[in-house]
Parts: C-alpha cells; structure tokens; sequence
C-alpha cells in the first residue's frame, strides 16, 4: 500500500475538477419546464440536467444477460443522436439499475436553474419525529467490524444506518433538492424519481467516481473526515489534523490503491497524486485525491465508473469480504444509497457520483442513509457520531436545523 503521511496544503476549492465545468451537454434543450414533474435533475460544475419524461428504459433482464455497461451502450446507440442516458445503480450488484433516456433533456446554467419557480425558502415542513438518531445496534455493528479487521479477513469496512425523519406533510422533493444545491452549490446535487413511483432518491454527494469529457477521465475519490467547526480558526485546526490523521491517511489510502489498480488498465496515462487534498462540503472536511487520465480509445464515462465502483470508500478491502460484512451487520437493503448516479451521452462523456448524503422521500417520511469507513482502531462512539455529523447534509436540505444528533453539542 502506498504510503502517504505529509499534511497536504489546505484547498478551498470549490469544483473538484475545472476540467469538467464547461462541459457542453448534447440533446434537445427545452424551455423551463415544470421542474417539479422532472423525474431526473443533477447539479453539478455551473450546471444542472434535468430529465423530463421517458423516452427508453434499460430492462434489467439484458444489464443481466449482456452487461450493464453494454445494455447501456445499445440503449444510446439505439435512441440515436443527442440522446442522454440518466439515472442510478444500486449497491447491491444483483439489484435493477434505474437507467433511462429521457423524452427530452434540459441543460442549463445553475443560475437559471437555481432561479427556477421551486422556491428553497418555501415554508419548512414541520417536523413530527426522528427514528434512529440514536443507534446501539450500529455501535456494536462497528465493534464486530473491529473485531474482524483484526482477525485478518477484511482491512476496511464501510459500514452505513439510516434515519427516518417524519413531517408533518409530504416531503417536496424539488424544494428539498434546490435547498441541498444552494447549501453546496459543489457537490452533486441529484433527484431521481423511484421508477414504481413510489418516492423521489434526493442528495448531494461530494464524490465524483467518474467524470468524462473528450475521453479525459476523472474521479476525485473521498475518504476520512472530520466535522465542520463554526469558528474559522478551530475548522483550520481541524483540517489540518484531518490532513495528518494515520487513521485517516490509512483509510485514505485504501481507496486510492484501489482506484488505481482498476483504472489503469482502462487508461493510456494516469495521473495519481501522492498525497491527498482537503475536500469541504457544508458539514464535513474529506480528505479527497483527483485522479486524472485519459480512456482508451472506445470506452466510456459507464465504464470507468463500474470498474471502480464500489469503491473502499463506500463497501471495503477486500471488496469480497466487505460485501459479506455489509450484509450480515446492516440491518437493511441499502437499495440505491451506496450506489452511483448520473449521466451519459453517447459520445461517453457524462458523470457518475455516488450516492451518498441522501434520502428517499416517501411522502412524510425521509429515509436518510450515512456510513463510515471502519479500519483497525476504529471506534464505535466516534464513528456513530461522524455518521450523524454526515446525516446533517440531508437534515440541512430537508430544513432541519437547531437539532443536535451528534451528542457533541453542534448542530447537525
Ligand atoms: C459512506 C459515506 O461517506 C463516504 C465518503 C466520504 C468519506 C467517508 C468516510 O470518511 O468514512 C465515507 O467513506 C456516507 O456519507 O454515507
């Protein structure tokens, strides 16, 4: 494994990646819809895409039969020019993706997409309760994670929980997703309405797994954090300390030698940084590393993305026994949580994030998701409460704030 222990220099980058901002994006340009009846939106790097209507849905039958990465190509080849496909993978690889091709395709700039009639300040929906803020059956989860890494099986675990939070009416997807984007214009800001219609996938996920234009590839890889500190001065120490943590550094690095043994093979050069860069969302300082370089000829941004996907910063080292440890100590189906969503057109070029910091929006009720990268020396305590520092990103988009499930004493 690759060693990594100088503290890098502290980055307020906003945009990940600069190299993706101008992206042009292909397909028939609608006037400002409805928005809200959008069944696809993804913000990202000056933009936002949205989906209206559905013109072709991948069948999970051929993804199984032909390859999902090959069901996806035909999809877009068979649509012909300008054609976009949109939507989202799962964790678990054996479950159906949520793929399609939209009617048609809206690109515009954040600015207008921002201005659109969804209004982030509409009255907050009040909220009627909170189930799973405190959670010892995820404490003991992590000890028993601890427990394994140090029997030798698994070097890292990322083990999730969810959050129910309950409204008094039914959540407002679009409202929630313009809230989450104007909160971190930076991240990903993604919502995807369920294919049986039975709710809205919402988040805005700071990780890029994979981002292409004009065959250079990209993925900006995150793992290790650390809460966000009201006090300028104390979040620099923070940072700092996050840039020099071992245990971070290690659960770094995981991910890192992981990315790069699977992208080298898809790419004539890559370019790996040796050391990582801090990374803030709204909540949370990550330690990030951007990965560069260019696909070989005939492969696409669905291809990058599902060679390294999932990554050890959402399932493990090794990917085989960091499965089986997901599936024996979660209680739950992480359905699309933990999984990638996102974008392509047929030339490749597209985006894939993961999709994490999200909930599924079932009408009053707000399933959210966290996890938490679990190396040797791991904690319980300290991991139950970096995933309720994470819950905060979708607390925040859901207008929840003053509410502290930390147990620190910060709002979350
Ligand atoms: C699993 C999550 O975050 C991942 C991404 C970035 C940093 C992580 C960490 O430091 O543990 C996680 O690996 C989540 O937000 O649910």
């Amino acid at each position: 494994m690759t060693s990594r222990t100088a503290a890098t220099a502290l980055s307020d980058r906003a945009v990940p990646d600069p190299a993706l901002s101008d992206q042009a994006l292909p397909g028939p340009v609608v006037p400002a819809a409805d928005r809200r009846a959008a069944g696809f939106r993804f913000a990202s790097y000056g933009r936002a895409l949205t989906g209206h209507g559905l013109r072709a849905r991948l069948d999970p039958a051929r993804a199984r039969s032909v390859g999902l990465a090959t069901a996806a190509r035909d999809l877009l080849a068979d649509a012909g020019p300008g054609a976009v496909l949109v939507g989202m993978i799962p964790f678990a690889p054996d479950a159906d993706p949520h793929l399609y091709i939209p009617d048609s395709v809206e690109a515009a700039p954040l600015r207008a997409a921002a201005s659109s009639s969804v209004s982030a300040s509409s009255t907050p929906n009040p909220l009627a309760g909170l189930a799973g803020a405190e959670n010892p059956g995820y404490r003991d989860a992590v000890a028993r994670a601890v427990e394994r890494i140090g029997s030798g099986d698994l070097s890292k675990v990322v083990l999730a929980r969810s959050l129910d939070a309950v409204a008094g009416r039914d959540w407002d997807a679009a409202a929630v997703w313009e809230r989450l984007h104007r909160q971190n214009p930076a991240g990903h800001s993604f919502m995807v309405r369920l294919p049986d219609g039975s709710g809205t996938v919402v988040g805005n996920s700071p990780e890029l797994v994979a981002g292409v234009r004009h065959g250079r590839l990209s993925s900006h890889p995150l793992a290790g954090s650390a809460a966000r500190q009201e006090d300028p001065a104390a979040d620099r120490a923070t940072a700092s300390t996050l840039a020099r943590s071992a245990k971070d550094l290690a659960e770094h690095a995981f991910v890192v030698d992981h990315i790069r043994t699977a992208l080298e093979p898809l790419c004539a050069d890559l370019d790996v940084p040796a050391v990582p860069d801090l990374l803030p969302t709204g909540q949370l300082w990550h330690l990030g590393t951007l990965v560069r370089g260019t696909l070989h000829e005939g492969l696409n941004c669905l291809d990058a993305a599902l060679a390294v996907h999932p990554t050890p910063a959402i399932c493990g080292t090794p990917v085989g026994a960091a499965r089986a440890a997901i599936a024996e100590l979660e209680p739950e189906d992480r359905g699309f949580y933990g999984g990638l969503v996102g974008w392509m057109d047929a030339d490749g070029a597209g985006e894939w994030a993961l999709l994490l910091r999200s909930a599924v929006l079932t009408g009053p009720i707000a399933r959210l998701h966290a996890g938490a990268g679990i190396v040797a020396g791991s904690d319980p305590e300290a991991e139950h409460r970096e995933t309720a520092t994470k819950f905060g990103t979708m607390l925040a988009g859901l207008g929840i704030t003053g509410l502290d499930i930390t147990g620190t004493g910060a709002n979350a």
